[in-house]
C-alpha cells in the first residue's frame, strides 16, 4: 500500500513556523504582518478559498482585510485599489484571487502588485527571479509542492520527475524548483505524445494538468512518489459531489507515496501563503532579503505520512 502524504498535517507544521516568525517580529516592536485579499466576483469555489485564508490568517497572528469588489467591477477601478494599496505601509502582502472575470485583462492586474507585496509569487519579477534562482517570492502551490516531496525525498539529485502541465500557477514553477534541487525535469501536458509511457519511467510523477483521474495506475512505476495538484469537483453514483484529482487513486497503491484530493497539496497552498506573507513583511520591515518563508530544504519527517 502506498504511504498517505498528509497534507494537512505538514501545512500545521508550517503554519506553527510561520506563526513563530509572526510572535518574534511582533515581540521586536513590529506591527503584525498584514494580508489583504482581493475577490472579484463570486465565484464558488474562489470564495471557499478566500475564506480559508482569511481563517488560516487569523490562527497564525497575520492581520487580514477582504476586498470583495462586484463581478462588473472595471479593471481600472480594481487597478486603482491595487495602486493604493501598493502605497499603504500597513499592507505587506497582496492577492488577487484568480480567476478573474472575463472582461478583466488578468497578466496587466497581476503586473500591477508590487513585486515586495506579490505573496502569490505571480509578477514577472518574481517570475524572473525564480527562474534565474536569485530568491523573490515563490508561487504557493509549487512551494507546497516541493515540501511535501520533500517529505518523501529529501534529496531530490538525479531524481527523475516527470510534470504533467504548464501553467504559469504550477508546472512552470515547479518544474523550475525541482531544477533548482537538482532533479531530472521532463514538463509534460494532456497533448505530450506517449504520455504514460513517460510516466512510466519517472521516480516522481507531479500531476498538475487539471484533467480530473487523468494518471491511471499503468502509468506509474512501482516505488514511485506521486503529488496530485488536481482540484475537480465531480458528481459520484450516489449524487453527492465529491473532488478528485488528477491521479486515479485507487489504482497508484503500488506507488511508494502519493498525496490525497482532498488533504494533499490544498491546505499546503494556503501554509505556504501565510508563510510567504511574512517573508515579503520581514523583507519589507529591513530584515534584508529573508529566506523563502517556507525553508522547505527543512525536510518535515515522515511520521506525517499515514498507510491506506
Ligand atoms: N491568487 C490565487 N488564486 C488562486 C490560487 C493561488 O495560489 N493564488 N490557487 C488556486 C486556488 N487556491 C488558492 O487560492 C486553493 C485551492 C485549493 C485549496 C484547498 O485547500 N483545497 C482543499 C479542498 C477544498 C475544497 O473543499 O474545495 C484540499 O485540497 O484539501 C486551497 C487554495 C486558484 N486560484
Amino acid at each position: 500500500m502506498a504511504d498517505i502524504i498528509d497534507g494537512r498535517a505538514i501545512a500545521r507544521q508550517l503554519d506553527e513556523k510561520t506563526k513563530a516568525q509572526v510572535d518574534e517580529l511582533v515581540a521586536a516592536g513590529h506591527s503584525a504582518p498584514g494580508l489583504t485579499v482581493i475577490l472579484v466576483g463570486e465565484d464558488p469555489a474562489s470564495e471557499v478559498y478566500v475564506r480559508r485564508k482569511i481563517k488560516a490568517c487569523e490562527k497564525v497572528g497575520i492581520r487580514s482585510t477582504e476586498h470583495r469588489l462586484p463581478a462588473d467591477t472595471s479593471q481600472e477601478d480594481l487597478l486603482a485599489l491595487i495602486d493604493q494599496l501598493n502605497k499603504d505601509e500597513d499592507v505587506h502582502g497582496i492577492l488577487c484571487q484568480v480567476p478573474l472575470p472575463d472582461h478583466i485583462d488578468t497578466r496587466l492586474v497581476l503586473r500591477s502588485i508590487s513585486p515586495e507585496k506579490d505573496v502569490d509569487g505571480f509578477h514577472p519579477v518574481n517570475v524572473g527571479r525564480l527562474s534565474t534562482g536569485t530568491g523573490g517570492i515563490v508561487p504557493c502551490t509549487p512551494l507546497g509542492v516541493m515540501m511535501l516531496l520533500k517529505s518523501v525525498i529529501p534529496d531530490l539529485t538525479g531524481k527523475d520527475v516527470v510534470v504533467i502541465g504548464k501553467s504559469n500557477i504550477v508546472g512552470k514553477p515547479v518544474a523550475n524548483l525541482l531544477l533548482d534541487a537538482e532533479a531530472t525535469v521532463t514538463v509534460t501536458h494532456i497533448y505530450t505524445e506517449g504520455l504514460p509511457e513517460i510516466c512510466r519511467q519517472a521516480d516522481v510523477i507531479v500531476a498538475a494538468a487539471g484533467a480530473p483521474e487523468l494518471v491511471k495506475g499503468h502509468w506509474v512505476k512501482d516505488g514511485a512518489v506521486i503529488i496530485d495538484v488536481g482540484i475537480t469537483r465531480k458528481e459520484g453514483e450516489d449524487g453527492k459531489t465529491k473532488l478528485v484529482g488528477d491521479v486515479k487513486f485507487d489504482e497508484v497503491q503500488h506507488a511508494k507515496a502519493v498525496t490525497p484530493v482532498p488533504g494533499g497539496v490544498g491546505p499546503m497552498t494556503i501554509a505556504c501563503l501565510l508563510a510567504n506573507t511574512v517573508q515579503a513583511a520581514r523583507n519589507l520591515m529591513g530584515y534584508g532579503d529573508a529566506e523563502r518563508g517556507d525553508d522547505y530544504a527543512d525536510a518535515p519527517d515522515r511520521s506525517m505520512h499515514t498507510t491506506a
